[in-house]
Order: C-alpha cells, then structure tokens, then sequence
C-alpha cells in the first residue's frame, strides 16, 4: 500500500473532485460514511455515550457527518465544537447546519479551558479535531483538551489523524497529541504512523478507501510502501519440480565466540527453515560439537581459533555469506573480517558485530559489495551514521549513508523499515513478543536464505522482514508475548509461508 506526502493527498482530493465531478460535501461525506461504517463494525448499538470533538476544519467536519450518521443508528452521541478560530470551512459548516436540523442534542461549542466536559473512563471519543491541516503544535485550552481526553481512560478514536500530530514533521517534546487506541485514516497510511518517535499516537491503524481518483494517485510520488501479503505473493516464486538443493543455493554463515555459539545456530537454522538449499557454517572450533548436534542438517567448518575467528578460510563457493552474529569485536576477528570483505564480489548480509566492525573502521565501508544488506538496530545504526535529530533526519541520513555505500538497510524496530536508492520499505508484521534475545540473527538467516534462493537483496530484505513479523505473530498466537522465544519465529516461518495461499483477509 503507497504512502504519500500529505500535500499529495490535498491535490488527490481535488483532483477526485473535478474528475468524478463531484462536490467536496460529497467527498467529506463519503469518507465520512467509511469512518462511520468502520465504527459501527466496532460497535455494540447502546447506550455508551459517545463524544465527538469536532474542530472547525475539514476534520471537524468529518466528526460532524460521523455523529449525524451515529445519532442516525440511535447511538448515544454528544457533539462538541473545538471552537480554536472562526475561519470555519465551508464543508463544516453545511455539516453543522445539517446536524442542527436534526433538532437536539444541539452541539456544544467549547471556547475555554472551563468549557472542556468531563469525560468518563467509559466514554467513547471521537477525536476529529485536527486532520491533516494541522500547521503548528495545538496550545491553549485546546491543549488542555487533548491533555483531559489522553488522562481520561475513555476509548479514543482519531479521524484521519490523531490531533497534534503534524503528519510530515516529527513533535517537539511537551507537545500535546491525541493518544488513540484506533486510527481511522483516509485513503493512504501517513509516514508517521509508523516511526518509533510518533507511531504509538496512532494506536492501530485502519486505512479507508474513500475512492480517491487511482489515476491521480498512481501519477503521485510515493513516498513508502506498506509491505502487504499481495506483495509478498507476487515476489514470492514457486519452486520447480526438477530443482535440487543446488537451486536454492549455499548458504554461508559466519560468526560466534566463546558462550555467543547459540546466535549463529539460530541464524542457521532460520536460513535452513527458510528454504537455503544448503547451509554451512563457520565458526570457531569451540563450537563444533555444539552446532553438528543442534543442528544436523548445516556442514560446519572450523576456524583455527578455539574461542574466536582468527583467520577466515573456506574452499567453498557459497551464494551468499552472512556475518557477524556474536562474532564478537577483538583486533583479530576484525582483521579476518577486513580480509574476508577483501574477497567477497557478491553482496552479503551484516549483522550485529559485523555492523559494529564497520561502525569502528569506516574504512571497511568501502570494500562492501555493492548491494550488501545491513540489519541495524537503531544502536548499532546509531553508531553506523551517528546521531539523528529525530526520526526523519534518522531516515534522511540512513538513505545518504546507504546510498553513498549503494547498500540496501533493514533498520530494525517495531516496524522495520527497508531503504534502498530511494525507495522506503514499512513491515506491518511484527509484535512485542519479539522483543526477545536472539530474534534478529534469526532476521539474519531468514534474508540470507532468500538471497540463496536467487532473490535480489532487496526482495530478500522485503519478504524476509515480512515473514519473520508474521511468523513472530503466528508464534505469539500460540505462546503468548512473554512466552515465545527466538526459535520460535524460526518454528512458524513454514506456517507464515502457507499462510501465503490461503485467501484469507486476516494474513494481509
Ligand atoms: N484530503 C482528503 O483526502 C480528504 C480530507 N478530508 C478531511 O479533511 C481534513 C483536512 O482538513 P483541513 O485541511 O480543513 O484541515 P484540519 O485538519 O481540519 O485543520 C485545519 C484548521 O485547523 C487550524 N489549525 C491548524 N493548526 C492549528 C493549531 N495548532 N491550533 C489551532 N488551529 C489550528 C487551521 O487554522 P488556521 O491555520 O487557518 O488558523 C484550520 O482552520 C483531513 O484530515 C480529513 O479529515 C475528508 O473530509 C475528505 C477527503
Ligand atoms: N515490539 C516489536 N514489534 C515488532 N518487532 C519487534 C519488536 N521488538 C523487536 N522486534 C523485532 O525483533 C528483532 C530484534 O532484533 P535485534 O534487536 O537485533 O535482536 P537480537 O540482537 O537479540 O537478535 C528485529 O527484527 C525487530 O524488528
Ligand atoms: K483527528
């Protein structure tokens, strides 16, 4: 699913206007009737009171037809006016006249701090207050009013955007910003949704359809892409009925030290579970007993070093190496990696103390192979391109990093985000239950087994983040948050893959 500039979205809007020659009444009206639609799905009909703040835009306007629409269905509504300005547009207005006819309950128009209503832990908020035209932070009584609706308990759904949230700059601390449990946005998710700075204001997010012209849409500059299952399914290539293990590639993996054997074996076993063809892994000789017995099923190859790598030496010709998992970052293993990235041509996965190493010796930034993927997380990527002012410079200065290098990112969070040139990647699969020891060296085997198998790094990058978020949510169906543990995504990547095929609305 694209995500566009907002300012995009405004041009969308007219453009939809004059081409379905329609009214923006009509288009306020349509997107307001998803919302409503959307709510009432979510709904018991009842006496649960319903607030619906309504500020004097469009947004305002969109609260207007949503509680006109509720009080239509009998539901138990009260309408406030946030009235911050009497510059009211013109859609709010014919919204208001409209709600008036219904005759009571009038709206009630708020102008001061000792206007704000009280508002019980069981009401439900509608919070449309500010959408998308919000242009500085919200002050005043009107701050305080958001302030009241995050302290109060109630149940807060925001229209189109959580009010105060600017939806193409990231807040300043002390703003004050709707915290909704559910986000109805139109048409396109926004960017901010889904950074770690301002995605927890969103809560879950639910993105309508309100018929915006596709032609317009798809002439528009996207700005990201939501990885969805469609995407997957149409990257994803089926295997041939005469392929051997040799299609599917040789999967090298190198890392481990002393007591850190246990991340290599988990990235091995997710790259075997992912569908390398073969997979072998180097390590220091410490480990040797312990990997061919957890894991049977990789070829294991010794360094000279008994608790760490040394000198790295294969005679193998592997399609794809990974490296770095618990490799550690001594003065030797360092210079085994310079060495080893002396003689790779073909791009590799880094992870972990492989990205520290280059965070330590810029200069083996250079001898990359073009296309390599980089797994951060936001400390390693922090000493990878220094410090970041706020989530979009981190974006900004990761796309001039990977682009000075021609690297494909996996910055690793919540949601992951994937850069490469300039396009931008958002996972939407994931959970906290992942927030667990090991579950990125199995992210690690997960990509590497992709690339074996023929896909670019790009692709691998995108579909195995994707994958390893649902396997990560089959394993939490099953285990629970607190109870799933690394292995465990790796168990439910075979699932994730099925779950591809069925056509089921749930897996997207
Ligand atoms: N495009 C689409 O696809 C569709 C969009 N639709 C809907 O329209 C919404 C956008 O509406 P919008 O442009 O009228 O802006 P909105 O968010 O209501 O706020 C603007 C008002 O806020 C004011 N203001 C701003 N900041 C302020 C502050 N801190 N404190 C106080 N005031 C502040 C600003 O005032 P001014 O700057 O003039 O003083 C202006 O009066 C969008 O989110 C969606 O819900 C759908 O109906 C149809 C399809
Ligand atoms: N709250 C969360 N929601 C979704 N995914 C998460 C969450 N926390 C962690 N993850 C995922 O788990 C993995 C953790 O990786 P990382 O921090 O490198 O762990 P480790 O170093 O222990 O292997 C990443 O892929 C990350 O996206
Ligand atoms: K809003």
């Amino acid at each position: 699913m694209n995500i566009y500039d907002v300012r995009y979205l405004a041009e969308a809007d007219e453009k939809t206007i004059e081409r379905q020659e329609i009214t923006s009444t009509d288009l306020m009206e349509r997107a307001a009737t998803e919302a409503f639609k959307e709510i009432i799905s979510r709904l018991e009909p009842g006496p649960v009171p319903i607030k619906v703040f309504a500020g004097i835009g469009n947004n305002g306007g969109d609260g207007l037809v949503i509680a006109r629409l509720l009080l239509g269905e009998g539901y138990n509504v009260e309408v406030f006016i946030v009235d911050y300005s009497r510059n009211r547009s013109k859609d709010f207005l014919i919204n208001y006249n409209k709600l008036k006819e219904l005759g009571r309950p009038w709206p009630v128009s708020i102008k001061s701090e000792d206007e704000i209503p009280e508002i019980a832990e069981t009401d439900i908020v509608i919070d449309a207050i500010f959408g998308i035209g919000l242009n500085r932070p919200a002050e005043g009584w009107v701050a305080s009013l958001i302030s009241k609706i995050n302290l109060s308990s109630a149940l807060v759904i925001a229209i189109d955007m959580p009010s105060g949230l600017f939806a193409d700059k990231m807040p300043k601390t002390g703003h004050d910003i709707i915290k909704a449990h559910l986000t109805l946005t139109f048409q396109s998710p926004k960017l901010v949704f889904y950074l770690p700075q301002t995605g927890s204001y969103a809560g879950e997010v639910e993105v309508l359809d309100i018929g915006l012209d596709q032609d317009f849409l798809s002439s528009l500059p996207v700005r990201a892409k939501l990885i969805d299952h469609i995407q997957i399914l149409d990257m994803y290539r089926p295997r041939d009925k005469f392929s051997h293990k040799g299609t599917y590639g040789h999967s090298l993996i190198i890392g481990g030290s002393y007591g850190k054997i246990g991340s290599i074996s988990l990235t091995a076993r997710a790259a075997l579970r992912s569908g390398a063809g073969m997979v072998s892994i180097y390590a220091p000789s410490c480990g040797y007993e312990i990997l061919q017995t957890v894991l049977p099923e990789a070829m294991v190859i010794m360094d000279e070093g008994d608790k760490e790598i040394m000198n790295i030496k294969y005679d193998l010709k592997p399609e794809v190496v990974c490296f770095g998992m618990g490799a550690g970052t001594s003065g030797t293993t360092t210079g085994a990696f310079r060495n080893l990235l002396e003689g790779i041509k073909f791009p590799m996965v880094i992870d972990a103390d492989g990205l520290n190493m280059l965070s330590k010796n810029k200069e083996f930034l250079k001898l990359l192979p073009p296309q390599s993927v980089l797994t951060p997380h936001p400390r390693e990527l922090q000493r990878l391109i220094g410090d970041w002012e706020d989530d979009l410079d981190k974006l900004d200065k990761a796309m001039e990093f990977l682009n000075k290098y021609s690297l494909v990112m996996v910055l690793k969070d919540a949601h992951t985000i994937i850069l490469s040139g300039n396009e931008m990647y958002i996972n939407d699969t994931g959970n906290p239950g992942m927030a667990t020891a090991g579950a990125g060296d199995v992210l690690a085997g997960v990509i590497t087994a992709f690339i074996s198998q023929g896909y670019s790094p790009l692709e691998a990058a995108i579909i195995g983040t994707w994958l390893h978020g649902r396997a990560g949510d089959l394993a939490a169906n099953e285990l629970s948050y607190e109870g799933m543990i690394a292995g465990d995504i790796t168990n439910y990547i075979g699932k994730a893959i099925l779950e591809l095929f069925k056509n089921d609305e749930d897996s997207s």
